[in-house]
């Protein structure tokens, strides 16, 4: 099939390069014309194991290829895949202006009465597949389209083997020339298919965000009690996790969720909610729990040091949102350096690819180094902020050689608490003194 693929974030660049593998021609659009010449160069804008190989062998046999010509993509395309951005306006809503002007200038590029559909990958907001065609058919009245909801669901760090592997998909088709177009297209990717209407899915998407993001603030709010009752939540989300109906999966407690969507995205729900008339109590109280959450590590070098923590130096491991990602957007790191800084504090900070997307984000006078030894060597503690595999290497030997007090605050809970203390290491981790 011929597909044109309107931007080329994590979204669009990922699918539009696994499409092309399954030997579809794909054509990726985006306006920005820096980031079409890298691409064409395999310089690939975002960290993503595997995927500068997939776009190299792909546009190496034709399948695939990048432009700013969306006039062109359009007209070649049968099915065209708007994965632009929908980022958090001041109101929580998202914003819906990158996708709506995609919107005019598809309706600008029909020129013919080929059958097209027309799919949002973005996430977004119930209505949408509607208001999408409406926008379309108001640029060319006679357009031979339908426009459904295929929400996106991979993970960033793992993409490529997400869109490859997904555990389903839904199609939300508006007519069934365009879901028999769409079941072509995705089942060699899984026989897991749902299809529904265009609203229920495009509510999926939410729900399915937000459900995650409840089960992280649960599970932190269970920590923050273990916290109070010496208990040890990793035990507690292991025995949790053993019931079937709850599941091991993301019942990890630490700094809360970030990235470029749990937080933009129950936002949004709720911003559908209530403008709906619904207080969404169960999102605010997912909020409310994600925000106090990433003040937990400094609350602990406060206990330690009973408040005292001016002049000190803290070695922060990790700055990405989490691992496997150059990503800083919503990055707890941001919070909490800043909040150290605040104290009187100062930063040493290491990050394996994310340190230069970060320096904007970060207080002038942090300090990125590039190793993590260098960045405990003469500290007064240590936060192990994003639980990259290199830092889960470092030894209870290094930290107490390394640091000049051994401290080591553990907001992912990976170190063994145990050896940590028998080491003479002072440990607090999440929920697990
Ligand atoms: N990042 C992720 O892991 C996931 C994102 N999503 C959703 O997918 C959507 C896209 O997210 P990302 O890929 O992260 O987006 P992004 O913001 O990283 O990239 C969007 C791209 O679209 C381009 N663009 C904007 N307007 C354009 C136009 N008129 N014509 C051509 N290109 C245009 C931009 O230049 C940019 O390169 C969002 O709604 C997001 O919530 C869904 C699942 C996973
Ligand atoms: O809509 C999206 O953009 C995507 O959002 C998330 O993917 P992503 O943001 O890449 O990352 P996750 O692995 O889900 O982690 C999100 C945040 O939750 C945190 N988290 C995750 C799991 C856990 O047990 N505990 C926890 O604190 C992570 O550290 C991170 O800050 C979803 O997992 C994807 O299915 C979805 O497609």
């Amino acid at each position: 099939m011929k597909l044109a693929v309107i931007g080329t974030g994590y979204v669009g660049l990922v699918s539009g390069t696994c499409f092309a593998d399954l030997g579809n021609e794909v054509i990726c659009v985006d306006k920005l014309e820096d980031k079409v010449e890298r691409l064409n160069r395999y310089d690939i804008p975002i960290y993503e194991p595997g995927l500068e190989e997939l776009v190299r062998k792909n546009h190496q046999r034709d399948r695939l290829s990048f432009t700013t010509d969306i006039h062109s993509a359009v007209h070649h395309a049968d099915i065209v895949l708007i994965a632009v951005g929908t980022p958090e306006t001041e109101s929580g809503a998202a914003d819906m202006s990158f996708v709506y002007k995609v919107a005019e200038e598809i309706g600008e590029s029909i020129e013919d009465d080929k059958y097209r559909v027309i799919v949002n990958k973005s996430t977004v907001p119930v209505g949408t597949a509607e208001k999408v065609e409406d926008l379309i058919k108001k640029q060319q009245p006679n357009a031979n389209i339908n426009v459904c909801s295929v929400p996106e669901f991979l993970r960033e760090g793992s993409a490529v083997k997400d869109t490859f592997h997904p555990d389903r998909i839904i199609i939300g088709a508006s007519d069934k020339r365009a879901e028999s177009m769409l079941l072509e297209l995705h089942s060699p990717l899984t026989d897991q298919i749902v299809v529904t209407d265009p609203r229920s899915s495009e509510m999926i998407k939410y729900a399915s965000n937000a459900f995650l993001a409840t089960k992280i603030s649960f599970i932190n709010e269970i920590a923050n009690i273990c916290d109070a009752y010496d208990a040890d939540i990793k035990a507690v989300a292991e025995g949790m996790g053993l019931d079937n109906r709850i599941g091991p999966k993301f019942l990890n407690a630490g700094i809360g969720y970030g990235g470029s969507c749990f937080p933009k995205d129950v936002k949004a729900l709720k911003h559908l909610a209530e403008e709906r008339n619904y207080q969404p109590d169960i999102l605010q109280a997912v909020m409310d729990v994600n925000e106090k959450q990433s003040h937990r590590m400094v609350e602990h070098l406060d206990r330690i040091f009973d408040g005292d923590i001016k002049g000190m130096t803290v070695a922060i491991l990790g700055l990405a949102f989490k691992p496997n990602t150059d990503d800083m957007r919503e990055a707890p790191s941001v919070k909490i350096i800043h909040e150290l800084t605040e104290k009187g504090a100062s930063v040493r900070a290491v990050d394996p690819i994310a340190a230069n997307n970060a320096r904007t984000l970060l207080p002038e006078d942090v300090h990125i180094v590039e190793d993590a030894l260098e960045a405990i060597k003469d500290a007064d503690a240590a936060f192990l902020v994003t639980e990259w595999d290199e830092f889960k290497k470092i030894t209870a030997d290094d930290f107490k050689r390394l640091l000049k007090q051994p401290v080591v605050i553990d907001g992912r809970n990976v170190f063994d608490r145990d050896l940590f203390k028998e080491n003479g290491i002072i440990y607090h981790g999440i929920g697990r003194k």
